[in-house]
């Protein structure tokens, strides 16, 4: 938590308004409105069920894979509205990359799963990838544990270092934003508080959304914190103000463990 952000100014990356999202006939998420702002970190919480997660993959139009589904409304990026039909979703996912809950490297050395992405939109020489896939492995914090084990599999790795390979991944395309959905359900607690850990740092540079089932990492690793249930957004505000003094009951509820 961050206690000094009332007196900085804070600028929204993207901006969602009047957001629904359909599974055919289904509708998952319900007139969303708010604001992920720039190099803060913003966690989505709620039940099962409640949306988390579409609300993330809307973020970068993930959903797009999946046919019958649909995104209506806003979400402002850069002065557009990535929705609208035009959007150049590959650069989009470039800009706005996923980590998922099961770390999922690619079968291959843990140098080509950060080159390979890289080699998607930039045409560097072979210096220069060495220094980029040094780089992200630095971002990611695992260059030490790694670098002598580059041209190993990358499914070689434990578990927790696959999931930092996978920000590496997306850090290494120069990304905007970060989503990560429930980055840490998968791992022990030391990898959980080395991926916690590192999200404090990539804030720097990155703005960075999170989905997690776990209060006490929402209260340690969100600036902001979004309360969800039944596909709408019950209360949106400063992580400190919702856990401390939510203004709706329900959100109380969900926070102490009342919920259901
Ligand atoms: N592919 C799909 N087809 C139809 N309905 C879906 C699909 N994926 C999710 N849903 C429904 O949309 C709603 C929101 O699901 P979502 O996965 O976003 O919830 P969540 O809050 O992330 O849940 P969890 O915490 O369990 O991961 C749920 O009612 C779910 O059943």
């Amino acid at each position: 938590m961050n206690n000094s952000m009332n007196t900085i100014a804070v600028k929204p990356t993207l901006e969602i308004a009047g957001l629904n999202f359909y599974y055919g006939g289904f509708q998952g998420l319900k007139n969303i409105n708010l604001n992920v702002y720039e190099k803060k970190v913003t966690a989505f919480i709620g039940p099962s069920g409640c949306g988390k997660s579409t609300l993330l993959r809307t973020l970068n139009r993930m959903y797009d894979l999946y046919p019958g589904q649909r995104a209506e409304g806003k979400i402002v990026y850069n002065g557009r509205n990535i929705l609208e039909p035009g959007q150049d979703v590959n650069m989009l996912r470039a800009k706005v990359g996923m980590v998922f809950q099961k770390p999922t490297p690619f079968p291959m050395s843990v140098y080509e799963n950060i080159a390979f992405g890289v080699r998607l939109y930039e045409n560097l020489s072979k210096g220069e990838m060495d220094e980029r896939v040094e780089w992200a492995l630095k971002k990611a914090a695992l260059w030490t544990e790694v670098k002598d084990k580059l041209n190993k599999s990358g499914l070689s790795l434990s578990g927790g270092q696959q999931q930092r390979l996978c920000i590496a991944r997306s850090v290494a395309v120069k990304p905007d934003v970060l989503l990560l959905d429930e980055p840490t359900s998968a791992l022990d607690p030391i990898s959980t508080a080395k991926i916690e850990e590192l999200i404090a740092e990539l804030k720097e540079d990155y703005t960075i959304t999170i989905v997690t089932h776990n209060m006490q990492q929402a209260a340690r690793c969100s600036d902001y914190t979004a309360y969800m249930y039944l596909g709408e957004l019950v209360e949106f505000g400063e992580t400190d103000q919702i856990f401390m003094n939510p203004a709706k009951k329900e959100t109380q509820d969900y926070i102490t463990g009342r919920f259901g």
